[in-house]
């Protein structure tokens, strides 16, 4: 195209500025007001454009921004041009236990290469049963027995590392301490690799990169070269993995990887090639995804991290479990999965207030109606609304276990409130998910977080660091109005799953049982 002279190209340019104008006054007005959700509440500019939650979600705080729009806007609300966000124990059901919903696409931004799905984020039903069945045989209760050893092997490092710590006296920043375990963990028992997290700093690119990015959108990753060049860092690695593991051949460890090496392809019936593998592992060993993504924001790990930091934070709390874990074991090496360790009811009190209060996946699980519904001519219904095809629909998670209804003072850590009678609080807790596609891993989760913070207060006391400035990482900020204004709630940076830093804690060894770990 070309303009004979600069009047001509004036013309163009209001021309193209008109119609520009005219487009998004049409479309903008329609989202506003015959848009069939536009009748629903929320933010003004979310009926026009999804960067509303974006930014907030750039700034890592959209569960906070997602809960203070529910209370500004009831229980309903739209969250996006396309969006609607619920919070009810109703909406649960209708939402994730329906078989006419399916995990959105942007999951598909998960995918390390095109065209290679994992069973986090594959969207088929029928691909995802076959995945899911082969997952869920290597996460039995039974296959972690087994395990059960290794994971005690890398829990005792772990102390050793505290009790290095306590002996300098230094305040040990559990964040960083905790995804170091959980990451050698997960690659041990994926892989039967072992990453040395917790002694070395060569593959410290996995906690401390940027790779989570990469998990926000593929978009992203066109924009930050630097970025790309980290998920390629995260690939070769894992693929390095994948093949020690091959040549190793498929007996020789007892490991997750193990049930993936033989699996076939469902897609095309022959066996893995190793790309689907390395997609497969990204899940299956990783525990999806989170497990490696540099940014540390692994689950179980942030689990542990604030399981210790509430207890540090809540005296009658902390002697509780103290007292608890002190007098069901007579050794620290008793400290085992079993009937001991399942007698230990205030300690699983202590874990799932954490995972209510602080959830380690506080985001909204989207789901979607799609377009092609096969039983489109009948309603999906979720909490009473009908929900037209095409529209994502979801809880989100921290919202819902901040939910008075479900949580009175939903804002006080009281483990108390999971042991009382007739309480309904399991109804509204979704920490693992709800339904089909719920976490496949939640009992190796417990089994971990079950030992390391058992085995911990066994051997040491814990407390908060005297100076103040290392004191206030972790917490909240009084008067603080975007939501992060509770001084003792474990703060957390909802990516695509959470981050964290802190708390600091100082550690004392008791008597000399230390001797164990030496
Ligand atoms: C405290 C720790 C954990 C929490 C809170 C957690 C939470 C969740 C949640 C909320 C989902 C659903 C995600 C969605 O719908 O988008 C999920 C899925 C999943 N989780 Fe976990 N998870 C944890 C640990 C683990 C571990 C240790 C593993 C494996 C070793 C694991 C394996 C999986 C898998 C494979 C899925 C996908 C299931 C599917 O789509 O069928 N998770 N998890």
């Amino acid at each position: 195209m070309s303009w004979e002279t600069p009047k001509e190209l004036l013309a163009f340019a209001e021309y193209a500025a008109f119609a520009f104008l005219l487009r998004c006054i049409i479309v903008y007005g329609y989202h506003l007001t015959f848009h069939p959700l536009g009748k629903y509440p929320g933010p003004w500019l979310v009926g026009i454009t999804d960067w509303y939650s974006a930014y907030y979600a750039l700034l890592s705080r959209l569960h906070l921004v997602t809960y203070q729009c529910h209370q500004k806007y009831g229980a309903m609300i739209r969250l996006g041009p396309n969006k609607l966000v619920f919070n009810s124990y109703k909406a649960l059901q209708d939402i994730y236990q329906s078989h006419r919903t399916n995990k959105v696409h942007s999951y598909l931004s998960t995918q390390l290469k095109p065209n290679t799905y994992n069973v986090f984020n594959c969207i088929p039903r029928s691909l995802h049963k076959i995945k899911r069945r082969m997952i869920s045989k290597a996460l039995s209760e039974q296959k972690l027995r087994k395990f059960e050893p290794i994971l005690s092997q890398h829990i005792h490092i772990f102390l050793q590392q505290l009790l290095k710590a306590s002996r300098a006296r230094n305040p040990v920043n559990m964040t960083d301490r905790c995804k170091r375990l959980g990451t050698d963990i997960i690659g041990r028992y994926g892989f039967g690799y072992e990453l040395n997290m917790q002694t070395e700093e060569a593959n410290d690119f996995v906690i401390s990169g940027l790779l989570g990015v990469s998990y926000m959108s593929n978009v992203l990753i066109q924009w930050f070269p630097r970025v790309y060049a980290l998920r390629m860092k995260y690939y070769f690695l894992l693929k390095r993995m994948v093949k020690q593991r091959l040549a190793e051949g498929k007996d020789a460890k007892e490991d997750l990887f193990k049930y993936v090496m033989d699996a076939k392809d469902p897609e095309t019936g022959t066996k893995f090639n190793l790309t689907k593998l390395v997609s497969e592992a990204t899940f299956c060993a990783s525990c999806f995804l989170t497990k490696l993504i540099p940014e540390g924001a692994d689950t179980t790990s942030t689990t542990i991290t604030a399981a210790f930091f509430y207890p540090s934070r809540n005296p009658s709390c902390y002697a509780k479990l103290a007292s608890e874990i002190r007098s069901t074991f007579s050794s620290g090496t008793e400290i085992q999965s079993g009937p001991l360790l399942s007698s230990c009811t205030y300690l699983r009190a202590v874990m799932d207030e954490t995972m209510r209060t602080s959830p380690p996946l506080g985001r909204t699980l989207w789901r979607e109606l799609p377009v092609d519904d096969i039983e489109s001519d009948k309603p999906l219904l979720v909490d009473g609304p009908l929900v037209p095809a095409g529209t994502w629909v979801g809880v989100n998670m921290y919202t819902i276990h901040h939910n008075e209804k479900y949580f009175p003072e939903p804002f006080a850590f009281r483990p108390e409130r999971w042991l009382e009678r007739d309480s309904t609080v399991r109804e509204a807790f979704v920490a693992f998910g709800f339904g089909p596609r719920g976490c496949a891993g939640k009992v190796l989760a417990y089994m971990e977080a079950s030992l390391t913070l058992a085995k911990t207060t066994w051997y040491f006391d814990f407390e908060r660091p005297k100076s103040s400035k290392l004191d206030n990482i972790g917490g909240g900020t009084a008067g603080n109005t975007k939501g992060r204004g509770h001084v003792d709630e474990f703060q957390i940076r909802d990516y695509f799953v959470s981050d964290h830093n802190g708390p600091f804690l100082v550690f004392k060894a008791r008597d000399d049982l230390w001797k164990d770990l030496e």
